[in-house]
């Protein structure tokens, strides 16, 4: 679990992050979105450290990681897996290569171990097959799957993951989503996924986050967001003329008990 407590971030006198406080859970899909500029992206780097907020507090399992020295953070990193926007595979490695480098990096295995461990979660994303190949010869989505395995190799506590449907088609979205869910519930991992995709939101949104200008407007699960009648939300979400009339018709069948 991740509390955030009155989280504040500015770049020299323009404060971009105001006031954000809210609560991770673990076993679930965290979705944070909202409109490009609203902050996503900087709220996400201070949870994960990569930014320092000049107020407020992030608290993994209680302890935050504003305030721990390097060693503490370091140790903390490694229990954060990152699936990163495009997959940032090593182009030069193999897909087994790729998702050894983290074990390659931080773990003590000797070879043998990090080869069982490469195959477990190879399998674990249905990858059995692309061991030896390089990224330039695999599909997107199975990128997607090796930046996956890659991410959970080290068996993370807490996933965060930068638009993980960017530049797939909506099927292997699907498939991705899934995946992830799937993975979150399995090792009941804390899962933070920066989103642009409707898609997801509805999906595997457990608990959406909808920023709009540095502060948290709305939260809810994708259950609550289709009533929700928060007007920024609805004119983000149903942004068109066919989605807000597919959202009337939805909220008409309900009333009728369909
Ligand atoms: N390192 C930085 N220095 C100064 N300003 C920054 C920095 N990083 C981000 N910003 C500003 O913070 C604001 C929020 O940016 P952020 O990248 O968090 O938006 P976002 O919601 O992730 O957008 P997008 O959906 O386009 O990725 C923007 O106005 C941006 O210019």
């Amino acid at each position: 679990m991740i509390e955030l407590k009155d989280v504040q971030k500015s770049f020299d006198d323009k404060q971009i992050i105001k006031g954000v406080s809210m609560t991770l859970d673990a076993g679930k899909c965290n979705l944070i979105i909202g409109s490009s500029g609203s902050g996503k992206t900087v709220l996400t780097k201070c949870i994960v450290g990569l930014f320092t907020p000049e107020q407020g507090e992030i608290l993994y399992e209680g302890n935050d990681i504003v305030s721990m020295d390097k060693k503490e953070r370091k140790e903390l990193r490694q229990q954060i897996g990152m699936l990163f926007q495009g997959s940032a595979l090593f182009d030069s490695m193999t897909v087994e290569q790729n998702v050894m480098f983290p074990l390659d990096m931080f773990s003590d295995l000797n070879y043998e171990q990090k080869r069982a461990r490469v195959d477990e979660v190879l399998s674990r994303v249905k990858l059995e097959e692309a061991h030896k190949k390089y990224p330039a010869e695999i599909s997107g989505g199975m990128k997607k799957r090796v930046g996956i395995a890659r991410a959970i190799v080290l068996n993370p506590k807490y996933l965060f993951c930068d638009e993980p449907n960017s530049g797939l088609d909506p099927q292997t979205s699907l498939l991705i989503d899934k995946l992830i869910k799937e993975i979150t519930v399995e090792f009941n991992m804390t899962t933070v996924v920066i989103t642009h995709d409707m898609n997801s939101v509805m999906e595997i949104g457990d608990h959406i986050i909808y920023m709009y200008e540095g502060h948290k407007q709305w939260e809810g699960s994708n259950k609550e967001i289709i009533y929700s009648k928060d007007e920024k939300l609805n004119n983000f979400i149903f942004a068109s003329e066919f989605l807000q009339d597919a959202k009337k018709m939805r909220m008409e069948e309900v009333s009728k008990g369909q």
